[in-house]
């Protein structure tokens, strides 16, 4: 959560818009931090193979060293040289475990992962919420990140406001996003407004992963543009780019240079030439100093005299972190110096998680559809079937048992979507929560209330009314009534299970085949495919835990219990309990199912690695 304490960047309660806007003036005048970082050496665990009895590590940056102040800093380097991880490093989001020596420092105050809750964060994919506009993706930015103590609601209005203008968004200020399915906004306006979920919190300092990558030469030039505006208003830009052209690089202030690891150079971007020409490499008149940078990195050009090699740092200009008095503290020290804007109450949280999540649903209804249309046309197939099943005997057991246990088949997999629920957006989530946007809690509780009730819930009362009466079941009230609340059940255990796998794990194919398999052996061990009382003893007990056998005894005792043409013989048969407490232990266990399954999505999802 993001602390609620006042912010040196923050400008307090107003009452006034003029005050507001002087003291939004003052904010980009106040210059941002000055980012030391030294020694940093990070290493990463290479996965061991199966024959492989320890992981291997590998170091992926080496020593590296630097000073980072306000204006344009970029990291540059050849593909895997380690720019992102850098960043990363600094901005406390790659896993601290790996971080075998060094330190970051801003402003003299060393930092650890509270930094990724003050200052702002564009990842390089643009992680926004494709089914809405620009300026409800912002507003969502600042309803859950300005503190309500600070901010009202016009308040909140006007930051929104205010990016859009600086961002030069207005023109697509009210299209979405875009979707897979929804053709939106450009790519350059996507980046701008991930940029500006950013801004928002006026953060004065500001981290991007490659902000051009993937963007044509224009809109590149107009992020450069936009980011060195930022900068030139006092605002600490620090990002990572590949091989920028040369009207981007010129804007740079500050270059660190890596390769395989290792900072070969760090100190200001317009004397990065003459430093590897002192070295003996030679930049041809017309050339890009950034293809010139690749060029030695990747040994294209060499130098033309015996110069000192590459692989020491250098800082031209730049004060050597030790001449700034800054102490060594020990790694994961929390000793935060800048906090983040106060965020919005849990309460206000949820409120506002669960309406861009119903929002999300009502424009991308697909799947709602898709499961409500799914249960009437099952109901109405089931129906017909079993069209007024008759009152003699064997049909009217064999019928009834049967299309008990066809009810339940569908309940169960008609859930398989379940699996989509939390891994379609997890990036999101993660970049979020790491964020400080929200809790884990309030996304979860969000998407139980928001998903359960439109699709899991609904759909089921349309599927149960259907059948029930064109089957011709026991006509009182109660009985449809039960009918419904142990569908319902039966469904919610099921869907749990899903979201149990979603928060598991991260992609579709796997999901699919962990939850295929439990909801067979449920289906083998429900009591209709194989006597359960003929089975082995020590495989028997799976039926504790089968949806199946509990939603299977629960409608057949509802529905036999009391018939003149079975007299409870069948269920005699069975073992089934009949009682009203045998009933009652049914829907009690499906709802045991269901909590525990929640619960432990909910843990799953809390343990979501953060880390990158
Ligand atoms: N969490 C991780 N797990 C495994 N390998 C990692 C991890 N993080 C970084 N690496 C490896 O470290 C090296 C540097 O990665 P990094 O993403 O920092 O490079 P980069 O310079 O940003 O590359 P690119 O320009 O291709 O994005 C790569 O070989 C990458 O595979």
């Amino acid at each position: 959560m993001v602390p609620e304490e006042e912010s040196p960047m923050d400008g307090g309660r107003k009452t006034d818009g003029t005050t507001r806007e002087a003291e939004e003036m003052k904010c980009f005048s106040i210059p941002g931090p000055t980012v030391t970082f030294r020694n940093l050496t990070y290493r990463i665990r290479e996965s061991a193979g199966p024959f492989q009895r320890k992981p291997t590590e590998r170091e992926i940056l080496k020593n590296v060293s630097g000073i980072m102040m306000p204006g344009m800093n970029a990291i540059m380097g050849p593909t895997g040289s380690g720019k992102t991880s850098l960043l990363d490093v600094i901005a406390g989001r790659k896993d601290p475990k790996g971080l075998r020596s060094g330190q970051v420092m801003v402003e003299n105050a060393v930092v650890t992962s509270d930094l990724r809750l003050s200052s702002a964060y564009v990842v390089q994919d643009d992680i926004l919420m494709g089914t809405l506009t620009v300026r409800e993706n912002l507003a969502f930015s600042a309803n859950l990140r300005l503190s309500q103590r600070q901010y009202s609601h016009m308040d909140k209005a006007a930051k929104v406001n205010q990016v859009i203008q600086e961002l030069g968004l207005q023109d697509c200020a009210d299209t979405k996003i875009g979707t897979v399915f929804l053709r939106g906004v450009s790519g350059g306006e996507k980046k701008r407004c991930g940029i500006g979920m950013e801004l928002i919190t006026s953060p004065a300092l500001l981290f991007l992963d490659e902000p051009t990558t993937g963007l044509d030469a224009n809109t590149a030039n107009s992020i450069i543009a936009l980011l060195q505006k930022l900068s030139r208003d006092g605002k600490t830009v620090i990002f990572s780019i590949h091989q920028p052209r040369y009207s981007i690089f010129r804007q740079f202030d500050h270059l660190t240079l890596l390769n395989q690891g290792e900072a070969i150079y760090a100190g200001e971007a317009s004397k990065a030439v003459a430093y590897f020409e002192d070295l003996g490499y030679k930049c041809e008149q017309f050339n890009n100093p950034a293809d010139f940078f690749m060029d030695i990195t990747q040994g294209a050009i060499g130098p033309a005299t015996d110069g000192p090699s590459l692989g020491w740092l250098f800082f031209p200009h730049a004060h050597p972190p030790v001449d700034r008095g800054l102490a060594l503290c020990p790694l994961g020290q929390d000793n935060t110096l800048m906090r983040g804007q106060g965020s919005s109450s849990l309460s206000s949280q949820l409120l506002l998680v669960s309406k861009r999540t119903a929002k999300n649903i009502l424009r991308n209804p697909q799947t709602s559809y898709a499961q409500l249309a799914l249960n009437i046309v099952f109901g109405i197939l089931v129906g017909l079937i079993y069209y007024r099943i008759p009152r003699t005997l064997p049909e009217a057991l064999q019928n009834r048992i049967g299309a008990f246990f066809f009810l339940v088949i569908n309940m169960v997999f008609g859930n398989l979507s379940g699996v989509e629920l939390f891994i379609s957006e997890r990036a999101l989530f993660i970049h979020e929560n790491s964020g400080g946007y929200y809790r884990t809690s309030v996304y979860f509780l969000s998407k139980m209330v928001v998903d359960l009730i439109p699709n899991r819930i609904m759909p089921v009362f349309v599927f149960s009314a259907i059948p029930y009466f064109m089957m011709g079941f026991k006509p009182e009230p109660e009985a449809f009534f039960l009918f419904c609340v142990t569908m319902s059940l039966i469904s919610l255990s099921a869907v749990s299970l899903a979201f149990l796998v979603s928060a598991s794990v991260g992609s579709f194919g796997v999901a699919n085949t962990l939850i295929a398999l439990p909801y067979v052996f449920m289906m083998v061990f429900g009591g209709f495919l194989v006597n359960l009382n003929s089975m082995l003893s020590w495989l028997s007990w799976l039926k504790w835990v089968s949806i199946f056998y509990y939603g299977l005894n629960a409608l057949t005792i509802n529905e036999l219990t009391g018939q003149v043409f079975t007299r409870e013989m069948y269920m005699d048969q069975q073992a089934i309990d009949y009682t009203t407490w045998g009933f009652w232990q049914n829907e009690v266990a499906l709802f045991g199912i269901m909590c525990l399954c929640m619960l432990f999505s909910y843990i799953q999802l809390w343990r979501i690695k953060r880390w990158k």
